[in-house]
C-alpha cells in the first residue's frame, strides 16, 4: 500500500484535498459514484485547472443539484454512510472524518454529537468533500496518510451564523495536539479540512522518506498573489530513509509524565509492571519541576497498539494527573541469539547486525546473573568470561554474521539455558533487556 503525505502549510479545506487527490490521478467517476451512493443525484463534482499565485492547480467544484440536503444532523448523515453501498475502507474513513467533525462541533456548541446540525449548504459540500476524499484515497491505493504543520489563518470570517474569529472554533478544537501556525490572514483551514487531516492522518510529520510516485495540487477558492492558496498531496512508497539499510523503522509511541508526589519506593515496581505489560522500555529521569520541586519524568516507549493499556496503567500505578504522548520513529537493529558455553552452562549472546556484519555483541544479562548466582561468582566476572568466549568464537563487531540458519541460532531470546534447575532461574524480563528498547 502507498503513503500519502498532505502539505497543508498554506491551509486546508475539504475541497482542496479532494482536488489534490484528483490531480494526483484519482478517478473522477469513482469519486462521483461514491458521493452518489451516499446522496443520490444531489451533488455534481467536477474539477478544472486554475492558477494560484502563478502555480497550476486543480480546483474541485462541488455543485449542489438540490436545494436542501435530505439529512443535516450527524445522526442522519451517519445512517446514510452506514447504509450506502461503499467499499468498507471508504465507509470507515468517511465515518471517522464525520465523527471527528461532529464531536468538535458538539464540543464547541455544547450539544450532543448526534444532534449536531451541519449547516444548510455546508452539509452537502461536506458530504461530497469527505466521501470524495475517502473514495479518491481508496482509488489511489493509499494505505496510510500523514500530514505536516497546518496554517490556520487569522482575522475573522463571515458565516451563516454571523462573524467568527479565525481560526474558527471547530478548527481550534480539531487542531488540538497538532503543529499549527497562523501562516497568513483569512480563514486558511476550515473545519472539514482539519477534520480530514485529524481523522485520516496517523501523525503530524515533515515529509517522510518515500519513493515519490505522484504529486497532486489542489486549489482553494481565493487566489492570493503572495502565497499560493493550495494543498499538495505527495504519494509514494514508504522508505526507511535516513536509517541504515537493513534496519527496520518501527513506529513507536512515547508516553511521558512528570511526577513529584509518588512514594519513591513504588518506582521499581511501576517500571517492572510497565515492562511486564508490554512496554518496549520504561525509565525514570530525575528533574526539577515547577515550583522548584524535585520530581521524575516517567518515560514509556511502546508499540502504538499497546499505548492505551500502558497509559491506563500509568494512571493506575502512579499519582500523575496527565500523560503526554508523542509518535516516535524507532530504528531497531536486526538481532540473533548465539549460545556459548560458559562452564557447565550456556549463555545466549545477543548479536545486533546490519547487512550481514556484526555491530553489537552482548551476553544476555539475565542468564549471566542467574549463572553467577548459581555458582556464587560475581556477575561482573561471569559477564567478562562470557564476552571473552564470544570473542574467541568470532562474535566481534565488524565480523561476518554467523550462519543464521544454524539450529542453535535464534532470532528470539531463548529460554534460560544450560543445566540450570528451575529454582535457580532468574525471572526472564518481558523483552531482552540489555541495550534498551
Ligand atoms: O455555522 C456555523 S455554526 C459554523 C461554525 C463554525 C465553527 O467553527 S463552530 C465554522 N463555520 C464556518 O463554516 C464554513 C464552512 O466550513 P466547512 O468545514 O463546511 O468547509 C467555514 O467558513 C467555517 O469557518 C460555521
Ligand atoms: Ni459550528
Amino acid at each position: 500500500m502507498r503513503h500519502a503525505w498532505i502539505d497543508a502549510s498554506a491551509g486546508v479545506a475539504g475541497d482542496m484535498v479532494l482536488a489534490a487527490l484528483l490531480d494526483a490521478g484519482a478517478n473522477a467517476d469513482v469519486v462521483q459514484g461514491a458521493v452518489d451512493a451516499v446522496v443520490p443525484g444531489s451533488v455534481h463534482v467536477s474539477a478544472r485547472a486554475v492558477t494560484r499565485a502563478g502555480l497550476r492547480a486543480l480546483r474541485a467544484d462541488v455543485k449542489p443539484l438540490i436545494d436542501s440536503p435530505p439529512q443535516r444532523t450527524w445522526r442522519g448523515i451517519r445512517e446514510r454512510l452506514i447504509t450506502a453501498e461503499l467499499p468498507p475502507a471508504v465507509r470507515d474513513r468517511a465515518l471517522a472524518v464525520f465523527t471527528r467533525l461532529a464531536e468538535a462541533e458538539a464540543t464547541v456548541h455544547g450539544v450532543p454529537a448526534g444532534d449536531v446540525h451541519f449547516h444548510e449548504v455546508g452539509a452537502l459540500d461536506s458530504i461530497a468533500d469527505v466521501v470524495g476524499v475517502c473514495a479518491a484515497l481508496d482509488d489511489l491505493g493509499i494505505g496510510t496518510v500523514s500530514a505536516g504543520e497546518v496554517a490556520l489563518g487569522a482575522g475573522r470570517v463571515r458565516t451563516a451564523h454571523g462573524e467568527l474569529p479565525v481560526p474558527a472554533p471547530a478548527v481550534t478544537e480539531l487542531a488540538r495536539d497538532w503543529r499549527v501556525r497562523a501562516g497568513g490572514t483569512g480563514e486558511l483551514a476550515t473545519p472539514t479540512g482539519m477534520a480530514i487531516i485529524r481523522a485520516l492522518a496517523e501523525r503530524c510529520e515533515n515529509l517522510p522518506p518515500m519513493t515519490l510516485q505522484a504529486t497532486g495540487v489542489g486549489a482553494g477558492g481565493r487566489d492570493t498573489p503572495d502565497r499560493p492558496n493550495i494543498v499538495r498531496v505527495l504519494i509514494g512508497t514508504p522508505q526507511p530513509g535516513g536509517l541504515a539499510p537493513g534496519s527496520a523503522a518501527v513506529d513507536a509511541v512515547l508516553l511521558e509524565a512528570n511526577v513529584d508526589d509518588l512514594d519513591p519506593r513504588l518506582w521499581p515496581g511501576v517500571l517492572e509492571g510497565l515492562l511486564a505489560a508490554g512496554a518496549s522500555d520504561a525509565w525514570l529521569v530525575p528533574i526539577l519541576m515547577k515550583k522548584g520541586r524535585p520530581a521524575h519524568t516517567l518515560s514509556v516507549l511502546c508499540e502504538p497498539g499497546r499505548a492505551a493499556a500502558l497509559r491506563a496503567r500509568i494512571f493506575r500505578d502512579t499519582s500523575t494527573l496527565g500523560v503526554r504522548e508523542s509518535p516516535r520513529a524507532k530504528t531497531a537493529l536486526p538481532r540473533l541469539f548465539v549460545p556459548v558455553r560458559v562452564g557447565d552452562a550456556t549463555v545466549p549472546i545477543k548479536v545486533g547486525h546490519l547487512e550481514g556484519v556484526i555491530v553489537q555483541v552482548m551476553p544476555e544479562f539475565a542468564d549471566v546473573a542467574a549463572l553467577a548466582g548459581r555458582e556464587g561468582r560475581s556477575e561482573r566476572a561471569v559477564l567478562q568470561e562470557a564476552l571473552a568466549i564470544a570473542t574467541a568464537a568470532g562474535l566481534v563487531p565488524g565480523a561476518p554474521l554467523p550462519d543464521p540458519v544454524a539450529p542453535s541460532v535464534t532470532d528470539e531470546p531463548p529460554g534460560l539455558m544450560g543445566g540450570m534447575s528451575a529454582p535457580d532461574r532468574a525471572p526472564r524480563p518481558p523483552s531482552d533487556e540489555s541495550g534498551g528498547e
